[in-house]
């Protein structure tokens, strides 16, 4: 089921027209749907309702407070990155008792405020880390709950920038150091050791590696049990991928009850940190055709819509649909969609059969997750604005940035 459907040649969000959305917010607009992402979300938590679990959506993948704020209504967790993370949910009236804070790179002020926020569970990514955290809780008199995130070394077979499963990857601990590191963590007075952690990549559209990784997870955690470590929880990461053109992913019960067979007879709970399965579909990016121009035979549909605002096509050469939000019965042609940055990697699309005139709007699909999060200011352009629709209403849920919000901060010499 979609929420983005054509009615009589109008493409609406939910019961909203994205042309109106468009007329009254302006271009480049983000536009996301409630009920899409309460959907997604549903779909991983009811997949395992029969099962201890926790759903720890990936903040990063789309980060607005909104879109946390309704997560957090339905009983969410997050798996947050960063300090800034972890005052987005805060903020959002997320609960930090439900957050896994995952990333190569805490900060010790960072592991600070999560440990007064008091959060589930670290997820540590090296020995020096493990070390560093046990100082910082021995400072605050307090025990850090841990999870080590293992580095399977397996192939997710996705895009070699968000494949992060393989032994050469930064990510995670290797295989064959994690008992040690495990016993390490036993010994430090301040850990409290909880759980195993692996995420092993992003747009993952095969249940395979997923498999592999779980299998070889399992297995490590029997060795340690054999050894007196006892394990309450298993984090899978997030990865699961999603439909921009022609993939077929699993759908997330699908993928989740292939995890729950392997746990039969374990008592372990399930932690799954899901971004872009829950947010991807839930949001289009809208953008107006500024020109359309030929440069020796080839066609170009200049937009107000840049990579400085979706950069994906520009950075992974990440194909998304994009389709007009008119449909028109003229002859197409074959475009490369492009933005007004300085920039020859600044497209949206390329070689893209349209059928479109100067004026109008464009919507490229699946931009809800690493879409308005990604953005930059790039050629002092402002960030565009991101509304929520919800059936017939719809809510500005981040403004459109002011020109001398750009140049906040900033200072002439005296
Ligand atoms: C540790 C961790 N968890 C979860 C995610 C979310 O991934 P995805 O958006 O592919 O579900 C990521 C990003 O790949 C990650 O690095
Ligand atoms: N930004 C990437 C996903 C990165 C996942 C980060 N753990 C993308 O747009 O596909």
């Amino acid at each position: 089921m979609d929420y983005f459907n054509f009615r009589e040649k109008h493409l609406f969000a939910e019961d909203c027209s994205v042309a109106e959305l468009a007329k009254q917010y302006g271009t480049p607009l983000y536009i996301y749907s409630r009920a899409t992402l309460e959907r997604h979300w549903h779909a991983f938590d009811s997949a395992v309702a029969e099962h201890p679990h926790l759903i720890c959506y990936a903040v990063k993948a789309n980060a607005n407070l909104a879109v946390l704020n309704l997560l957090a209504r339905m009983g969410s967790g997050f798996d947050i990155v960063s300090g800034g993370e972890l005052a987005r949910v805060v903020a959002a009236g997320g609960d930090p008792a439900k957050v896994v804070f995952s990333g190569v790179g805490k900060t010790a002020a960072e592991m600070k405020m999560a440990l007064e926020l008091g959060i589930y569970c670290f997820n540590v990514e090296s020995l020096a880390e493990l070390e560093q955290l046990n100082d910082v809780a021995a400072g605050l008199s307090t025990m850090a709950p841990v999870s080590l995130r293992i580095n399977p070394d397996v192939d997710a077979g996705t895009h070699p920038y968000i494949s992060t499963g393989l032994k050469e990857n930064k990510f995670g601990i290797a295989m064959n150091d994690a008992e040690a590191a495990f016993t390490r963590a036993m010994e430090l007075p301040y850990l409290q050791v909880k759980g195993v952690d692996c995420h092993i990549g992003s747009q993952l559209t095969e249940l395979r590696p997923f498999l592999d990784a779980m299998d070889r997870v399992l297995a490590l955690i029997d060795r340690l049990g054999d050894k007196g470590i006892d394990i309450h929880h298993l984090d899978v990461g997030g990865g699961l991928g999603v439909t921009y053109d022609d993939e077929t992913p699993p759908m997330p019960n699908v993928y989740a009850s292939a995890l729950m067979e392997k746990l039969q007879g374990r008592d372990l709970q399930l932690i799954f940190e899901p971004g872009r399965a829950i947010a991807a579909n839930a949001g289009i990016f809208v953008t107006q055709v500024l020109y359309l121009k030929e440069n020796a035979g080839k066609n170009f549909a200049i937009v107000d819509g840049a990579m400085n605002d979706l950069i994906r096509p520009a950075l992974y050469g990440a194909w998304q649909k994009i389709i007009p939000v008119r449909q028109y019965r003229s002859a197409p042609k074959v475009y490369d969609v492009v933005g007004p940055v300085c920039e020859t990697g600044d497209f949206l699309g390329k070689s893209r059969e349209l059928s479109i005139r100067k004026g109008d709007l464009l919507a490229v699909r699946s931009s809800g997750a690493y879409g308005f999060v990604m953005s930059s200011n790039y050629n002092t352009r402002p960030r565009a604005a991101e509304v929520m629709v919800d059936a017939s209403s719809h809510y500005v849920v981040r403004e459109r940035e002011k020109l001398p919000q750009l140049w906040q901060g900033e200072h002439l010499l005296p």
